[in-house]
């Protein structure tokens, strides 16, 4: 579903993502790890055309994202981000605005633009509104006001949103940062259940290790603009996570324990600790 080869991305000096190599497959909840700085907001904005690669290849839904946000017509970029969803750390949802018409905005992409304008929505569009709101279990809260909702509420919103547009993909730019954790494991929840049943593949960058594990099919560590971490999350161990964060204390990048694992490397992790040496060498 996703495709990246040696993709970088350069601001004046500052290389933030240096030769990333990634497969996401179709319907897999990836998440990516890494301490601030590392690139993981970048990577999500490549993916979907907010940011434009230096350099690489980058398929994305069957679209290069990269030719995408060079091109002048505009219409590559709009399919490309019909398909890829994006959904923000602060949710992004208009206060005023009901909840269903949050989630509407979502079909705004594929209504026609005097539709659009007119906030003119079909009874499918609004049943389906419906059923995303269903999935993320607000429906009773339709037709409510969007600022009468609690943070993890208005985050679900977000996600009712981004399903709304019937996406292949959709990528969350950690999600759960400003939530408690009960809250926090409540929205990937329904964030994964509900990606789970429509197929939808995901990438989610998280600080959380432990949510890490235990919502993520599969976790990626990027660490100054490389991947130095490829595998599952019971091949994660603490020489992993040291990569990753550079020896930062554990506890600081979760909202519970801190990995406890000391085990040498199993022989399915490879993978991992292939990437591992990888990134020690570079
Ligand atoms: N538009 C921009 N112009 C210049 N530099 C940028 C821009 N966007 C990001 N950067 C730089 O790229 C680097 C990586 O930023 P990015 O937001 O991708 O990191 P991150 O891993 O998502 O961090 P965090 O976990 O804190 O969100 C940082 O050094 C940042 O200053």
């Amino acid at each position: 579903m996703i495709r990246i080869r040696a993709l970088t991305k350069q601001y004046g000096s500052n290389a933030v993502l240096r030769g990333v190599d990634l497969d996401v497959a179709a319907g897999e909840f990836l998440v990516v790890l890494g301490p601030s700085g590392a690139g993981k907001s970048t990577l999500l904005r490549c993916i979907n055309g907010l940011v434009s690669p230096s350099s690489g290849e980058l398929v994305a839904a069957g679209f290069d994202a990269g030719a995408a946000t060079r091109s002048r017509s505009g219409r590559q970029l709009r399919q490309l981000r019909q398909q890829v969803a994006m959904i923000f750390q602060h949710h992004n949802v208009v206060p005023r605005l009901s909840v269903l018409k949050n989630v509407l905005t979502g079909r705004l992409g594929q209504v026609s633009t005097l539709s659009s304008l007119l906030q003119l929505f079909s009874r499918q569009d609004v049943a389906l509104a419906m059923d995303c709101l269903r999935r993320v279990g607000l429906e009773h809260k339709a037709a409510e006001r969007t600022d009468a909702l609690s943070g993890g509420q208005r985050q679900r919103v977000g996600i009712a949103r981004a399903l709304a547009q019937r996406p292949q993909v959709i990528l969350a730019d950690e999600p759960v940062a400003s939530l408690d954790p009960k809250t926090s494991r409540l929205v990937l929840q329904y964030l994964r259940d509900a990606c789970r049943e429509l197929g939808i593949t995901v990438v989610c960058n998280l600080h959380q290790v432990d949510y890490a594990r235990e919502f993520g099919d599969r976790i990626v560590g990027l660490a100054g603009g490389k991947l130095v971490f490829d595998g599952r999350g019971d091949e994660l161990r603490e020489s992993h996570l040291n990569l990753i964060y550079g020896g930062a204390d554990q506890n600081n990048q979760s909202n519970e324990h801190a990995p406890s694992n000391h085990h040498a490397p199993s022989p399915e992790t490879t993978r991992a600790s292939e990437l591992s040496i990888q990134g020690a060498l570079s």
